[in-house]
């Protein structure tokens, strides 16, 4: 029989397990936001992994608390509780001084409105420049010639925003997001203001990114095109993570999706609401242990109270 300090010491071990390889980890992420007396609750216990070099996509409707989760990654946001940490650095109880440092060497951003992310005044290249910060030396302008390259907007170099495509200045973006060669790179929404075609040439720059530099990379879409193209797709709701759809390749060379609903370390997951209503459970559900599944009928009449 095993001791309690066994018990314990396992328990200890298996807390520490958690996330502990993990590039970026959440675990239990909470966000409340109080406006005018009244509580938001943005996320919700939120439990992500991520490893390095991963390329992923975060999708989930409106409200879900994608946005949220993303500013708490990048540094921005402060959790109300639980655990945020992204390249070894905890995010909850950082200095300012660590998250200044965090913000401009450790983490990259794309926004979605494109006169966001770039100066309007200054060129492709000089906008990439720009976050190295020292006066542009050889090596600096040959590194933003080769984001530029990398990132297929070598022509613009020499150009303004105002002078370039929507998709352009995305891909210049990218470039600047990625010139203090960051670790992590996170993009809310990139293509949400391009047609399809420019969203695949900004989402093919973003890929080319992360198989060419290694940088883990997590794009928050609605685009299901997007979504399509990831090894990894990570569905919120309601401020948790609900379900995730991997991708892999089979041996006939095709592309197989499988979706799978998510289980904390608590048991917990989240039915989908089709199936729920589609056999029009609510509250309670009867579970029975087969061998190898579990079973979920929605309660008898009589089980109703
Ligand atoms: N600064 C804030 N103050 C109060 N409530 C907020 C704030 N920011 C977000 N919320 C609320 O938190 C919840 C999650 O919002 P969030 O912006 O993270 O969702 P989202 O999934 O990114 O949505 P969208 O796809 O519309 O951008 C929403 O109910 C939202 O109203």
């Amino acid at each position: 029989m095993q001791s309690l300090a066994d018990l314990e010491a396992q328990a200890g071990a298996a807390k520490a397990a958690f996330g502990a390889a993990a590039h970026i980890l959440c675990d239990n992420l909470v966000r409340i936001y109080k406006t005018e007396g009244v509580e938001v609750v943005a996320l919700q216990g939120l439990d992500l992994l991520i490893d390095k070099g991963e390329l992923i996509a975060i999708v989930g409707a409106s409200g879900s608390g994608k946005s949220t989760l993303l500013n708490v990654l990048s540094g921005l946001d402060v959790p109300t509780a639980g655990l945020a940490r992204v390249a070894g650095m905890d995010l909850l109880s950082m200095t300012a001084r660590d998250r200044l440092r965090f913000r401009r060497s450790v983490v990259g951003f794309i926004w979605q409105q494109t006169a966001r992310n770039l100066l309007p005044y200054l060129t492709a290249q000089e906008n990439v420049l720009l976050p190295m910060r020292l006066a542009a030396n050889k090596a600096h302008r040959a590194r933003a010639a080769e984001l530029l390259d990398l990132l297929g907007v070598a022509d613009c170099a020499g150009r303004r925003p105002g002078e370039m495509s929507g998709g352009q200045q995305q891909r210049v973006a990218i470039a600047v997001a990625l010139a203090n060669s960051p670790e992590v790179i996170l993009a809310d929404e990139p293509t949400g203001e391009l047609d399809s075609d420019t969203s695949e040439d900004v989402f093919g720059a973003l890929r080319r990114a992360n198989r060419e530099l290694g940088v883990t990379t997590v794009i928050v879409t609605h685009d299901p095109m997007v979504a399509d193209q990831v090894d990894r797709t990570i569905g919120i709701r309601d401020g948790r993570t609900s379900s995730e759809t991997l991708r892999r390749t089979s041996e006939d060379g095709g592309v197989i999706a499988e979706e799978y609903a998510v289980l904390d370390r608590a048991g917990r997951l989240q039915l989908p609401r089709d199936f729920m209503s589609a056999l029009e459970m609510e509250r309670r559900v009867r579970l029975e242990l087969e061998r190898d599944h579990i079973g979920v009928w929605p309660a008898n009449q009589g089980d109703e109270q």
